[in-house]
């Protein structure tokens, strides 16, 4: 009586704990979680099909205990002599046919649940992820300077799996359980009140045990996950590195931070295996104890005739071992709909990041290509550095021009501004007199042609980087562009030519090759303004002027912005901007510039005395 007691107490307390747990926050759980509704609502049908299927698995489940305590009376009644052997040998076969029949049909049903409402869990984390990485496409250049990669990485894949967890696991198991319970225990407790009693008393403990290790798994999993990441990026440095480790002989002190990484991820990973220990132990103890309850109790109330045969016992410690994990999935469902309700937060936050750059109009905003920037100033937010400070120019449509100043200066935040990847802080920048913020974004950047700074080519053919500008282009316009670019010739000269393989899985081209590659791809958009970042400083100087007077012919009726170091580069555009700390200190044409004191004439002057040395 004592220990009845005891348990009683016990489930009431560890009761109170997961209701407390589970009904503090539920209303701002489903807040969270009601951004899948939308896709709970699309795969409706199949859910329900699911859901329906779900239950007909579990009712053919519930006929096998009934017939196991029918054999089992078919028995006794046989040693009392109640039935022939005859009789008794085709009762028996009957009711186990009926037990197999059961079993394979349970067995088609649980397969159909899982084909139909994991699915729907599967096709709703595709969903999600492109929902997510469509949005991460229309989010401006601050978001992914707010954010680490690593981050944006995990809510895509990390997050998106947890949601799915709840989409499909914990529903299928939900609703399964809810089925047993529902059926189940009321049929226990018509069959025989007292032996239910029993035989139920532990399952609550287990159920809110396994809720509690289930946190405390989800805890410890999520600290070995964050240090796999840092132990990944670590050997990806490493390996991206390897050069300059090789070159200063680091690989000793390398090799001991790894070490010390290994064994930090070690003790981390015991700490999850010894907590994951407990899982199926707790399990096999409780159920134990319902099925020992179940024996000692059924055994005393057929002793006393209060059950009229020992089939209920059987039938009893089946239904118990048939509770055993829905009960157990009660506690891992709860901690399942905890971890989604914490991943859709942290996905929703990006959801609900609003693009900084959109485009004010939807009509089509066809561009010329004359740019005019009349006293702009721009700061970046997140350093605070004023990069341009009123600054005033006007480029025709199909003129050259070329910017030079320092390194800082603010000549790369000029060409930045004019493709609208920041928005200006005063001042105003008009494209074909019209304010660049009441273009179509679409058609701006549709007409720019950007050669950044830091030449970045995908792990794809050579030809397929080239193609990026025109996905629709021909091979012969690719082999044009990269004559121009001055290319072609060191492409011929790989085994796999234009189909050579870029990045991770194939060649490294040298800078000035990527940079050329870059120009390549820019020159088969064939835009209407071309933005050239210091995009010839890893050529050489002969390379340079080819490349130049290539450009020279091919941007003839297009706006060209020439951003370089180099006075070689510069000198034969129609117009010199002269940045100096974000102001614009000089501006004219090459002779213009030349012909009076100031930076240009100075850095003209220094340039052709190094090449004359
Ligand atoms: N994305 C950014 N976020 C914050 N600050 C930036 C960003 N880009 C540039 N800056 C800062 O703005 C200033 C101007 O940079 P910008 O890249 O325009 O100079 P630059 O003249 O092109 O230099 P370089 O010749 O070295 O390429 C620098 O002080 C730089 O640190």
């Amino acid at each position: 009586m004592a220990f009845i007691t005891f348990v009683l107490a016990a489930n009431y307390y560890l009761c109170q704990i997961a209701f407390y747990n589970l009904s503090f926050p539920v209303s701002d759980r489903m807040k969270e979680l009601k951004h899948l509704n939308k896709y709970f609502k699309k795969y409706r049908f199949k859910l329900l099909v699911g859901i329906f299927i779900t239950i007909v698995a579990r009712v053919f489940q519930l006929v096998m205990p009934s017939y196991v305590k029918k054999s089992i009376e078919v028995v006794e009644d046989f040693i009392k002599n109640d039935i022939l052997q005859a009789e008794a040998k085709d009762l028996l076969l009957q009711y186990i046919l009926i037990i197999v029949g059961a079993a394979i049909l349970s067995g088609f049903f649980t397969f159909l649940m899982r084909q139909t409402i994991i699915n729907v869990s599967r096709y709703i984390e595709y969903d999600l992820k492109n929902e997510v990485f469509e949005h991460y496409q229309r989010l401006s250049l601050d978001f992914y300077k707010k954010n680490r990669t690593g981050d944006l990485m995990n809510r895509i894949s990390e997050d998106v799996n947890q949601v799915r967890l709840y989409g499909g696991p914990a529903i299928m198991y939900g609703i399964q359980t809810l089925t047993l319970f529902v059926c189940l225990i009321p049929l226990m407790f018509i069959k025989a009140p007292t032996l239910a009693l029993y035989a139920l008393l532990p399952l609550p403990v287990l159920s809110v045990l396994i809720y509690v290790i289930s946190k405390i798994i989800h805890h410890r999993s999520t600290i070995v996950q964050e240090f796999l990441s840092t132990l990944s990026a670590f050997t990806q440095e490493s390996f991206s590195g390897v050069s300059v480790i090789k070159a200063y002989a680091l690989e000793p002190k390398i090799n001991a931070e790894l070490k010390a990484l290994a064994n930090e991820g070690k003790d981390k990973s015991m700490n999850l295996a010894k907590v994951n220990a407990w899982f199926s132990p707790l399990m096999i103890l409780l159920i134990g104890i319902s099925n020992i309850f179940v024996i000692y109790v059924g055994g005393q109330q057929y002793i006393n005739g209060e059950i009229e045969s020992v089939g209920i016992i059987a039938e009893f410690i089946l239904y118990v071992n048939m509770l055993t994990w829905p009960v157990a999935v009660v506690g891992w469902v709860t901690s399942i709909v905890q971890r989604a309700e914490a991943s859709q937060k942290r996905i929703n936050q990006f959801l609900q990041e609003e693009p900084a750059i959109v485009s004010h109009t939807a009509k089509e905003t066809p561009i010329k290509g004359k740019i005019e920037f009349k006293n702009v100033s721009f700061t970046y937010q997140d350093t605070n550095i004023t990069a341009l400070n009123n600054i005033s120019f006007t480029i025709n449509q199909g003129e050259t021009v070329a910017i030079i100043g320092k390194t800082g200066s603010g000549k790369s935040t000029i060409l930045d501004l004019i493709a609208r990847l920041y928005d200006i802080n005063s001042g105003a920048i008009f494209i074909d007199d019209l304010p660049i913020q009441d273009l179509n974004l679409k058609n701006l950047r549709q007409a720019i042609g950007a050669v950044p700074q830091d030449a970045f080519l995908f792990s794809d053919t050579i030809k397929n980087n080239i193609k990026f500008g025109k996905e629709n282009s021909t091979d012969e316009e690719v082999v044009a562009v990269a004559k121009k670019a001055v290319v072609h010739k060191n492409i011929m000269d790989f085994t796999k030519k234009y189909d050579t393989v870029l990045g991770e899985r194939g060649i490294t081209l040298s800078g000035g090759q990527k940079q050329r590659v870059s120009i390549a791809r820019a020159l088969i958009k064939n835009p209407q303004i071309y933005l050239f970042d210091d995009c010839l400083s890893a050529v050489d100087t002969e390379t340079e002027e080819q490349i130049l007077n290539q450009l020279k012919k091919e941007s003839q009726d297009k706006t060209t912005l020439i951003v370089s170091h180099r006075v070689s580069s510069a000198k034969n555009a129609d117009k010199i901007l002269v940045l100096e700390n974000g102001k614009l200190i000089q501006q004219g044409s090459h002779d213009q510039l030349n012909s009076v004191q100031g930076y240009y004439k100075e850095l003209y002057k220094n340039q052709l005395s190094k090449k004359e040395k």
